[in-house]
């Protein structure tokens, strides 16, 4: 089977439309709709292919430092086994104009408004509702260190009110059982239907309080299937975790330590470049953690990630 590599672009405005292409008439799957890009010649990398397909397809002119690495997807074709590589672009010149496509199209996730997309993009398309900010809670550390459980809970409301100023959020709960319930009860009435929970703790649980899932490396490599929920996830710690999350079909996977924490003292940070060895060509969102906070959502795109996962940065 022939194996093809493509680079596609997920272009985003500030609204957070992004832009889909239609199929046009005489190609493979017509009228089907895609992220703007195209085959990787001999001698390119997945990058340098796109720059010149935006620049072909579109007339928009992309810097190589605007085209940021995010997922890399494989899809077995009739024709050919296809490598997706999928980069984020949020800075270009000049208005897209369809040179190749149908029609162009904004649309602004996780809403499709224009149907049907290429098999492969039904995962990706999911994975643009993540949002680039996910809050790991603490109030169990803030128990510890003295504070009571009032001023606790009211510090990571707090917490969540900020992050939301931002924009979406992702909201980990990692609690014992009774303090999440307490949090989700807290947190709950703050949160709009582009955010979303994800609970650290067990799959009956989540179910029970309507949140995602969130597998400690651990678990994740106790289970041989992905568990029943419309979205769960792994903190990972090496490459070969990170294989399980994707092979199991998790819709993201948190890497970390990056730099030294508090939490994890004990733990050997990664530094930038060695998150970008463990996420580099990953199938699904990667979120950095480990002594980051928001200010550090530019470095981590750079290096690979979808966002930035955080715990004291939001509630100190
Ligand atoms: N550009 C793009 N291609 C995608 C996406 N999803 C997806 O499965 N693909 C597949 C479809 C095609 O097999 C391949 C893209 O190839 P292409 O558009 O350069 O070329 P093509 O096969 O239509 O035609 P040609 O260049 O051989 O004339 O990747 C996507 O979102 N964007």
């Amino acid at each position: 089977m022939k194996r093809v590599d493509v680079a596609a672009a997920v272009l985003r405005r500030s609204d957070g439309s992004v832009l889909l292409g239609q199929r046009a008439e005489g190609t493979f799957y017509p009228g089907y709709w895609e992220f703007p890009g195209g085959k990787v010649e001999p001698g390119e990398t997945p990058a340098q292919a796109l720059v010149r397909e935006l620049a072909e397809e579109l007339e928009i002119a992309v810097a190589p430092e605007d085209v940021l690495p995010w997922v890399v997807r494989k899809h077995a074709y009739a024709h050919a086994h296809v490598r997706l590589h999928f980069f984020r672009i949020g800075r270009w010149s000049g208005e897209p104009r369809a040179r190749v496509h149908a029609a162009l199209a904004w649309v602004k996730p996780p809403q499709q408004t224009v149907a049907p997309m290429l098999p492969a993009n039904g995962p990706v398309w999911k994975f643009l509702a993540l949002s680039p900010r996910m809050l790991v809670s603490g109030v169990a550390a803030m128990l510890e260190s003295g504070e009571s459980l009032a001023a606790a809970l009211e510090r990571q409301e707090a917490a969540l009110v900020r992050a939301r100023a931002l924009g979406p959020a992702l909201v980990q709960v990692r609690e014992p059982a009774a303090l999440a319930e307490a949090l989700v009860r807290r947190l709950r009435p703050h949160l709009g239907p582009e955010d979303l929970l994800v609970l650290n703790g067990e799959v009956d649980a989540a179910r029970a309080l309507g949140t995602g899932l969130h597998l400690s490396q651990r678990r994740l490599e106790s289970l041989s299937r992905r568990p029943e929920l419309p979205w769960a996830g792994a903190s990972v710690h090496e490459a070969s975790a990170l294989r399980r999350a994707e092979a199991l079909g998790l819709d993201y996977a948190v890497v970390g330590p990056v730099r030294p924490t508090r939490s994890h003292p004990g733990a050997a940070a990664l530094g930038w470049q060695g998150f970008r060895e463990i996420a580099r060509d990953a199938a699904i969102p990667v979120y950095a953690i480990g002594g980051l906070g928001p200010e550090d959502l530019e470095d981590a795109r750079r290096a690979g990630a979808h966002g930035v996962a955080a715990i004291r940065a939001w509630w100190d």
